[in-house]
């Protein structure tokens, strides 16, 4: 379990995290989305106790992570995947890690195994590709057996096959029982990756949603098609439903489907299609997000 209670991080002018507060529970896999500086790799930071919180504490397991008596085996954490010495194999990177925190060699063999790489073990990390580097960081975050893993950007420059696989780890790992947090800046990953989502922007708090919870609330409408839309589109507003004629269908809200198929057949108008019509949820966090965007290109700036 993960506790984040009113962080604020500031940096001279800068305010990196702004009075945030968020649970991530067990046993799901929990998105930490936000643009490019929204404050996610400073919160995993604090997280992890590699900066200090202006105000406010954020908790691992219910302590901060210095008071952890067992870090390691407690946490798990990928926050940098380049930061190995390239001329180190990853057995001796792990081993290393290992070592340090007395876990045994055989737990070594086993993350290798777990994360694909046992083949190439003894391979220098310098020669090893972004995908790979990603998980021999995983497997040295997975050595303690952690219950809580911290992922920061873990997709980042994977390729599809990379990107389900860590799909995969994640959900079995979070199936188990643990608590995952993943950052990302891109919806379409998470989408695909995560049961619920903590949204920020600008270290502020926008979304703390399950997948499912966003794709309804940014539901807009039931488009209906009919060979007589004009007519319907009378029927329907009569009823009090906001309609919008577009090209080939009718945008309705305000009724439900049961409802307008009740008025059409009333009339005896024929319906072609009435489905409710969901944004994407690439579009649900455009719109969450586009107020707070530091970086937003602006169009016809170009110089
Ligand atoms: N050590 C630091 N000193 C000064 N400012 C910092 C420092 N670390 C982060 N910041 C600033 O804090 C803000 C949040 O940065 P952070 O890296 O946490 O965002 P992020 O959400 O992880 O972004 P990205 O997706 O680009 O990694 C940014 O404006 C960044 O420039």
């Amino acid at each position: 379990m993960i506790d984040i209670r009113g962080l604020v991080k500031r940096y001279r002018a800068t305010t990196a995290v702004d009075d945030l507060s968020f649970t991530v529970e067990p046993g799901s896999v929990t998105g930490f989305l936000g643009p490019n500086g929204a404050g996610k790799t400073t919160t995993m930071r604090i997280l992890l106790g590699l900066a200090a919180a202006t105000e406010g504490e954020a908790l691992v397991k219910g302590e901060r992570y210095p008071r952890l008596s067992e870090p390691t085996r407690s946490v798990g954490a990928l926050l940098d995947a380049g930061d190995v010495h390239p001329g180190r194999s990853a057995l001796s990177h792990l081993r290393a890690i290992a070592y340090a925190n007395r876990i045994g060699d055989e737990r070594v063999s086993a993350v290798l195994e777990q994360v694909g790489l046992a083949g190439v073990a003894r391979k220098r990390v310098g020669k090893f590709s972004l995908g790979m580097k990603q998980r021999l960081g995983i497997a040295a975050a997975l050595l303690g057996d952690p219950d809580v893993l911290i992922l920061d950007e873990p997709v980042n420059g994977l390729d599809p096959d990379g990107v389900r696989w860590i799909r995969e780890l994640t959900r079995g790992l979070a199936d188990e029982g643990r608590t995952i947090l993943i950052s990302s800046h891109l919806m379409s990953e998470m989408e695909l990756t995560a049961d619920r989502l903590i949204i920020i922007a600008r270290g502020k708090l926008i979304a703390d949603t399950s997948v499912s919870e966003l794709a309804e609330r940014f539901q807009r409408g039931i488009s209906v098609r009919s060979p007589r839309a004009d007519e319907l589109a009378q029927v329907l507003e009569a009823e009090g439903a906001a309609v919008a004629r577009e090209a080939d269908a009718l945008l309705v809200n305000g009724l439900d489907v049961a409802a307008i198929g009740d008025l059409a057949a009333g009339k005896g108008i024929a319906l072609h299609e009435v489905a409710p019509r969901r944004t994407t949820l690439e579009d649900a966090y455009m719109a969450l997000t586009s107020d707070s965007l530091q970086f937003a290109a602006r169009p016809g700036r170009n110089p």
